[in-house]
């Protein structure tokens, strides 16, 4: 009964089904392996026993692997591992900014050079967008895959059996901008100054649509900076509804690196108290921002986009300026 709960959590994700395993894991080259959290206790029935994953390093890969975990909500004593753990904190259905990339990549470079036998084995919560990010990376980053797209399309074939590897469209750009870098090498750092906001959608009819803007400052991706709330700054702001469009404009808004764009609407819960409900959201990096708009036009190339936004949904940004980081202006 274990076994059938575990294999529905994993959905579509491919299995390590041998020797008596069966785990949410899979080997997506001889050397990198994906698998999802290894859990304790009343977890154990839904996930990875750490048991089970401890027993089938120590079979295959004794005194050769290390465990690279990506979960910012769920840390462990490295000592279950014989102390050869790495830990990148990445939050739930988000990015990670190149730098971090970068180092992951160090670390799986470092220590499969040491040994030909050593094996890098990565985990986040259920295994596959943070850590198909990073594995993706690595594999452009080696060039085993010579493209973000055949990257891609190699770790979703061998991760998951429905080919949906990295769902999330933040994640993707991000590999691209992983392989801009990896290719062409590290960009200015940018600074835009962000105009305004419009946001076609069927909640603009009937819900108050606010945005939360943060930007990270040095690598930790799991607490961006706030730069700017439109319900907590409407002074900063103007708001106006056309029907199912809504214009934010902004004045004097400087965004840098990478910036994180929250849409919430604000609903009332049970015990009839105001929250801010996420409708979606999305990351950029301004060094990577051409011209002077960034468009979506649907619903798909948002991150998490709710089920009660229509499949028609656009949201297009518009910068007035640009400017190299720290420069002054007169
Ligand atoms: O794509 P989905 O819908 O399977 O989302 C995954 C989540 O499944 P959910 O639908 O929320 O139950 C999944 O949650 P569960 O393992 O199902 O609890 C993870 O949050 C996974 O992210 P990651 O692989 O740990 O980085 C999530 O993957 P990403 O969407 O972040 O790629």
């Amino acid at each position: 009964m274990t076994s059938i709960v575990r294999q529905l959590v994993s959905k579509k994700k491919r299995r390590f089904q041998e020797n008596g395993f069966d785990l949410d894991l899979s080997y997506i080259t001889r050397r990198i392996v994906v698998m999802g959290f290894p859990a304790e206790g009343v977890e154990e029935l839904l996930r990875n026993p750490y048991s089970e994953v401890a027993r089938f390093l120590t079979l295959y890969h004794e005194n050769h692997f290390k465990v690279i975990n990506l979960c910012s909500e769920r840390l462990y004593d490295p000592g279950k591992f014989g102390g050869n753990v790495e830990i990148i904190p990445m939050e739930d259905h988000q990015i990670a900014p190149l730098s971090l990339m970068f180092k992951f990549c160090r670390i799986a470079e470092d220590w499969l050079a040491k040994d030909e036998n050593n094996v890098i084995v990565t985990h986040c919560k259920a295994g596959k967008g943070r850590s198909g990010l990073m594995v993706c990376a690595y594999l452009l980053y080696t060039a085993f895959s010579p493209s973000p797209q055949k990257a891609l399309q190699f770790y979703a074939e061998k991760r998951t059996k429905n080919g949906k590897g990295i769902t999330v469209p933040s994640q993707i750009r991000y590999l691209d901008y992983f392989h801009d870098e990896r290719q062409k090498g590290r960009r200015e750092e940018v600074e835009m100054q962000l105009a305004e906001i419009s946001l076609t959608a069927n909640i603009v009819s009937f819900k108050d649509v606010n945005v939360v803007i943060s930007s990270i400052t040095g690598t930790d991706c799991c607490n961006p900076t706030r730069v700017i709330s439109t319900q907590e700054s409407a002074f900063k702001v103007q708001k106006s509804k056309l029907g199912k469009t809504l214009v934010i404009s902004f004045s004097q808004l400087w965004i840098c690196g990478d910036v994180k764009f929250e849409f919430q609407t604000t609903e009332v819960s049970l015990c009839l108290k105001d929250y801010q409900a996420l409708v979606f959201h999305f990351w950029l990096n301004t060094s990577y921002i051409e011209g002077d708009k960034v468009s979506f036009r649907n619903k798909r190339e948002l991150d998490r986009p709710s089920r009660c936004l229509e499949s028609d949904t656009q949201v297009s940004l518009f910068f007035d300026e640009r400017r190299p980081k720290g420069e002054k202006q007169d």
